[in-house]
């Protein structure tokens, strides 16, 4: 099938590419010139494991333009997958979709389906539908569909392949049948709903996660003042195939570019439609208070941070991404430098991101190791694995001051036992609390 893709973010480019893996002709679209430039060079934009050897593989079936015009003239099916960011009052903007909706109903020279990625809020696919039809220049049927996106960054590429289902929301047969046929080749359960239940399912999907993660960040603050261990409570839990054993990783709030800002365009529909959704809400309060969570430990061992050496290791919203959206380093680092402290910063990928929003002031690292030697404090914000696998005594050796505040859980409390290391981590006991506490 001709395949036109509107937007080679996360989730444009993953879906134009895997598209095209499985035979269909794909073209990517972006108004990004630079960007558009790269995948011509076979590079990808975004990091993103498996993706560029993916694209370099389907690279018969792909192509990649900012010509528009040209790319949804004649395309049987058009993806719309840019972004749709948060408002200042949480509710999406949707300003990119609608240009794209233009775009296409001033364009289609021939029967289409235009199908929206992107995350909207429910009853966004009808008004779009609404829009292209008003605005439709060519007498031609363009059908709408609603076919959200679950994948993960870091794992796009496997998530798309084998997805956990395929949601398609329409109004009519015939859309659903055309998506179908696009993904006969993908090993997934596929769902065929109306419309804004495929909205709402992604809304209410992504929310559910978000809450689960704040649930599980309180239970893990109450750990710390009963003196209970939050992986063990954690593991316990997880026995119980109704509670599941996934997303209960207790840590320093959730990031990234969508359950922030789903979160909170579910709860300004709630309020809008003159509803309230309170576990929501409650997410986004414990979620918000969370990210501070080691700056406030931090408090526990200096008074300030006046001149004090800062190792930070990860600045990424989770591992496995380059992505900074959201990422909790976006608002400690800011109070820390504001504090005073000489920040050093390591990575393994984020720090070319980190750098452009961050240019001075701030010491990139090429290794753990440089970035703790002579530290007063380390503060672990990304799980990567290069940390989890680090020699803890190492910290010992190369810090000034030994006290490590772990905000992914990284260690076992075991390995700091015999040391001298203050390690403190979220939801369990702290070993050698004690140690360097200023007076
Ligand atoms: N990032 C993720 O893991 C996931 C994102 N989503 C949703 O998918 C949507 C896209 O997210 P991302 O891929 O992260 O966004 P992104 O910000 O990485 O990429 C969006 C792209 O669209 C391009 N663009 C803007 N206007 C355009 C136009 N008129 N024509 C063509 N391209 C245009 C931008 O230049 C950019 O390259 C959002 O609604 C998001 O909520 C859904 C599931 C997962
Ligand atoms: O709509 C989206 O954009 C996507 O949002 C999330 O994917 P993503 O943001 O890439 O990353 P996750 O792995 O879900 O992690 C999000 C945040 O939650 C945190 N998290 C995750 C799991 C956990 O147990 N604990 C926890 O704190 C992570 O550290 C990270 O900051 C969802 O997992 C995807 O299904 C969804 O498609």
């Amino acid at each position: 099938m001709k395949i036109a893709v509107a937007g080679t973010g996360y989730v444009g480019l993953v879906t134009g590419v895997c598209l095209a893996s499985k035979g269909h002709q794909v073209t990517c679209v972006d108004v990004d010139e630079k960007k558009v430039e790269k995948m011509k060079r076979g590079e990808t934009p975004i990091y993103e494991p498996g993706l560029q050897e993916l694209m370099a593989q389907s690279v018969k079936n792909l192509s990649f333009t900012t010509d528009y015009k040209e790319a949804y003239r004649d395309a049987d099916v058009i993806f719309i997958g840019v972004g749709t960011p948060e408002k200042y009052d949480g509710s999406a903007n949707l300003a990119y979709v609608y240009e794209v909706a233009k775009q296409i109903a001033q364009n289609a020279e021939k029967h289409c389906v235009v199908v929206l990625k992107s995350t909207v809020p429910i009853g966004t696919n009808d008004k779009i539908e609404s829009y292209i039809h008003d605005k439709q220049i060519n007498d031609v049927k363009i059908y709408v569909a609603s076919n959200p996106e679950f994948l993960s960054q870091g794992t796009a590429v496997h998530d798309t392949l084998h997805a956990s289902r395929i949601v398609i929301g329409v109004t009519e047969e015939y859309p659903a049948k055309v998506l179908q046929k696009v993904y006969e080749d993908f090993d997934a359960p596929k769902l065929v709903v109306e419309r804004r239940s495929a909205e709402m399912i992604k809304y209410a999907s992504n929310d559910f996660l978000a809450l689960k993660i704040s649930y599980i960040n309180e239970i893990a603050n109450l750990c710390e003042v009963v003196g209970a261990d939050i992986e063990e409570v954690t593991e316990g839990m997880g026995f119980d195939g109704r509670i599941g054993n996934r997303f209960l990783k207790a840590g320093i709030g959730y990031g990234g570019s969508c359950f922030p800002k789903d979160t909170k365009a579910l709860n300004w529909l709630a309020n809008f439609n003159d509803n309230e959704i309170r576990t929501i809400r409650a997410a986004i309060e414990v979620n918000e208070n969370q990210k501070f969570k080691l700056i406030k430990k931090a408090k526990k061992y200096y008074h300030d941070f006046l001149f004090l050496n800062v190792a930070i290791l990860g600045c990424t919203f989770k591992p496995g991404t380059d992505d900074l959206r959201e990422a909790p380093s976006l608002v400690n680092v800011p109070l820390l430098l504001e504090d005073g402290a000489h920040v050093r910063i390591w990575d393994p990928v984020g720090t070319a991101n980190f750098k452009k929003r961050f240019p001075d002031k701030i010491q990139y690292c090429d290794s753990i190791e440089q970035a703790i030697e002579g530290a007063d404090i380390c503060l672990i914000l990304t799980e990567w694995e290069s940390v989890k696998n680090f020699e803890v005594e190492k910290f010992q050796k190369l810090m000034k001051c030994p006290i490590v505040l772990d905000g992914r859980n990284c260690y076992s409390l075991s390995a700091f036992e015999n040391t001298k290391i203050t390690y403190d981590s979220i939801g369990r006991k702290t070993i050698n609390p004690n140690l360097y506490k200023e007076n």
